[in-house]
């Protein structure tokens, strides 16, 4: 059976550093690089990011609609992009926010988590906005195949208070819902649950929410989108150990050349680190 997600991430955490990095091939990073806007172009993108930093990043998590833009070419080398960065020794986390009724999430799921799917992904990311109960056959498919899911709590982005935020009739808020539903599914589990949240590193002190899921935190919103890595703390206060930053464009818009991507991610990894409580 494979290592179950949580623990396959825990040691890829404690070795290398939290840092994850995003693979987002926007139209504007391709023209920055010097490339096409076409599949040639996504290709280069994709494989320089994944050969400058598979030996050194925990994570990679791969953007899906930047690829889809490209129809089934540019799906074919997302693909490609996801075996070679697992073959290089990183995990993949599959950023694609899945989310539908359970029959069809069941498809969804059988797409990224089943082990012989061609899209087969460490993780997924999930919107549990169609209730989180909707999203069962994906945490079922998950735990057969070691694999784990980033389900999306408290986006990074303005817009999602006006969901997340909103109060229920028990008195707690829907994010804080799903963190309590998170926290659930990794019971017992150790060192780490495969379960984990999207909690963006935008959002200021978050202590009137229980972090505590015993899962990781994946938290977007390092670099472009303005949070930085001595802001953490601050944020996910005694979860901070298991935080997973992302950082997409931050990275990559130092390319294309592979000295100075890795550089950047260096950069940021040293930030994190002492940004890190110790102990
Ligand atoms: O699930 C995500 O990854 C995600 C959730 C969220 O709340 N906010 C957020 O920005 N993201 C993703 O994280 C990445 C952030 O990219 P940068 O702003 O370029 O670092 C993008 O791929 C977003 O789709």
């Amino acid at each position: 059976m494979t290592e179950p997600f949580g623990a396959r991430l825990r040691r890829a955490m404690d070795e290398r550093g939290p840092l994850c990095v995003g693979i987002d091939p926007h139209a504007s990073l391709l023209t920055e690089w010097g490339l096409n806007d076409d599949v040639a172009g996504l290709e280069r993108f994709s494989r320089t990011v994944v050969e400058a930093l598979s030996d050194r990043v925990a994570v990679f998590k791969p953007q899906s609609a930047f690829f889809e833009r490209f129809g089934s070419r540019g799906v074919a080398v997302l693909e490609k992009t996801v075996q070679e960065a697992r073959a290089a020794g990183a995990l993949v986390l599959m950023d694609a926010k899945r989310g539908d009724i359970g029959s069809t999430m069941a498809a969804y799921a059988e797409a990224f988590l089943r082990k012989d799917s061609p899209l087969f992904s460490d993780a997924l990311t999930v919107s549990p906005y169609l209730g989180y109960g909707s999203l069962s056959p994906a945490v079922v498919l998950a735990r057969e195949s070691g694999a784990g899911l980033f389900v999306l709590a408290l986006t990074s982005n303005p817009e999602g208070g006006e969901v997340q935020h909103a109060v229920r009739a028990d008195g707690r808020n829907v994010g804080a819902t799903m963190l309590a539903h998170l926290a659930a599914e990794n019971t017992g589990e150790e060192p780490l649950g495969s379960f984990g949240a999207v909690v963006g590193a935008t959002l200021g002190d978050l202590s009137s929410y229980d972090l505590d899921i015993n899962g990781p935190l994946l938290a977007p919103g390092v670099g472009a989108q303005g949070a930085t890595p001595a802001d953490l703390p601050g944020v996910f206060g005694a979860a901070i150990h298991n935080v997973v930053p992302n950082v997409s464009r931050g990275v990559l818009r130092h390319g294309p050349d592979v000295g100075a991507l890795r550089a950047s991610a260096e950069r940021f990894a040293d930030e994190i680190r002492s940004a890190l409580p110790t102990g």
